[in-house]
């Protein structure tokens, strides 16, 4: 149940694999006898320049998925120098969080029904020394998670019968989920029962939550800003008209709205509407260093996963993680190298020179007569 929960997606599953289908059926048309000795994979957003063009998305409760959870992520992030995010609805306190590795941290809210706790969650995000604030808007009721329903699954687990066979066939996650503290939500004060996730976000999220209320949250908020679950757009634009910084563009790893568009499609629109200057993270689908490319060269600044790095970290805690992002790292290298980009500075000022084309657009004649390098 625990493997379906990472890996599971709403009702169908299309938008999910969509999702990593829409990376596939790009090409790119690779360059010749230009210098790549030296290869720079660094990227530059809100001012800091990050070693790698790549950031973890914020997940709920990962001491599900290994009992280190969100601190083994922070700490194999701080080591690689990328942002990682926590999640509202993480089972590490926003304390803890920030305090485990070096690197830079999001914090990623839902908005709640009760906006005083919305309020003073983000008041001790600040003062616990988060510097940007992840908007997510993409839930306004939970989805369809059909995996998640057959399983009978629940943060914190539900004790019946399902669950004891399948733990009983997992004997060492079983003992050391025994051995570590009650796993739950842990920064909301009430201690919730073992309800599913989608009757949890149904009665708590609000689902009135408007424009507005989104300019008015993040007035509350001195550091950088993210809306997150963003596909159309107007509004990708209309969130910079409000003040939002940068826009993740998502649809919660084809986990919400089954048949939504893969945000990678989505996104030459997008930097078309808001123009060069927003920073847009692409998210959904990112499985290898050839998508991180892919991603750049239609539009995107920077791209965030979310099960690329839980499945790490459900193999092999810290290291599992700290293995992801050196197995992404080593296939973006190598893929520069092939590609002939020797860093991502160069090929963000120019990405119309890198010719990539659809399957369906027959790459060879988009190499033809696609504009040529000096
Ligand atoms: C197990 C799991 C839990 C998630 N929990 C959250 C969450 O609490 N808040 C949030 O904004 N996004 C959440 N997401 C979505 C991720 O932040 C991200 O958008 C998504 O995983 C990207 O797609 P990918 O898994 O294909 O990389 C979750 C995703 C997964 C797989
Ligand atoms: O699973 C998710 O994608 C998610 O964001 C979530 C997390 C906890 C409860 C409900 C939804």
């Amino acid at each position: 149940m625990v493997f379906d929960y990472i890996d599971g997606g709403a009702e169908d599953e299309v938008t999910m694999s969509g999702n990593v289908d829409a990376f596939v059926k790009h090409r790119f048309v690779h360059r010749v006898l230009r210098d790549v000795s030296a290869l720079d994979p660094s990227i530059e957003i809100f001012g800091q320049r990050r070693p790698l063009p790549f950031f973890l998305s914020p997940t709920a409760g990962n001491r599900l998925f290994h009992t280190d959870g969100e601190v083994a992520v922070a700490h194999a992030a701080g080591e690689a120098g990328i942002v990682s995010g926590l999640s509202t609805l993480g089972s590490t306190s926003i304390e803890d969080f920030c305090a485990a590795g070096t690197g830079p941290k999001w914090f990623q809210t839902y908005v709640w029904k009760d906006r005083e706790l919305t309020r003073e969650m983000l008041l001790r995000a600040k003062a616990a020394g988060f510097e940007t604030l992840v908007v997510t808007v993409d839930m306004p009721v939970h989805g369809s998670r059909e995996r998640d329903h057959r399983n009978g699954f629940a943060i914190p687990p539900k004790i019946g019968l399902k669950q004891t066979i399948q733990a009983l066939r997992a004997p060492r996650w079983t003992l050391d989920y025994l051995a570590s503290s009650p796993i739950r939500y842990a920064n909301l004060s009430q201690n919730t029962s073992a309800i599913s996730l989608a009757d949890f976000v149904n009665d708590q999220l609000d689902p009135a939550f408007c424009w507005d209320d989104a300019a008015e949250l993040i007035s509350h908020w001195s550091g950088s800003t993210v809306l997150k679950g963003v596909v159309h757009p107007d509004d990708a634009k209309r969130a910079v008209e409000i003040g939002f910084d940068a826009i993740q563009v998502s649809n919660h790893g084809g986990r919400q709205l089954d048949r939504d568009v893969a945000p990678l499609d989505a996104l030459p629109a997008i930097r078309k509407a808001v123009g060069e200057q927003v920073p847009l993270i692409l998210d959904s689908g990112v499985r290898r260093g050839s998508d991180i490319l892919t991603a750049l060269i239609c539009g995107a600044d920077a791209v965030s996963c979310g099960r690329a790095y839980l499945y790490g970290l459900a193999a092999g805690g810290e290291a599992g993680v700290a293995r992801s992002i050196e197995i992404l790292k080593d296939e973006l290298l190598r893929s520069m190298a092939l590609l002939g980009v020797a860093s991502i500075r160069e090929l963000l000022l120019e990405r119309g020179r890198w010719n990539i084309s659809t399957t369906e657009n027959l790459a060879v004649h988009a190499a033809m007569s696609g504009p040529q390098f000096r």
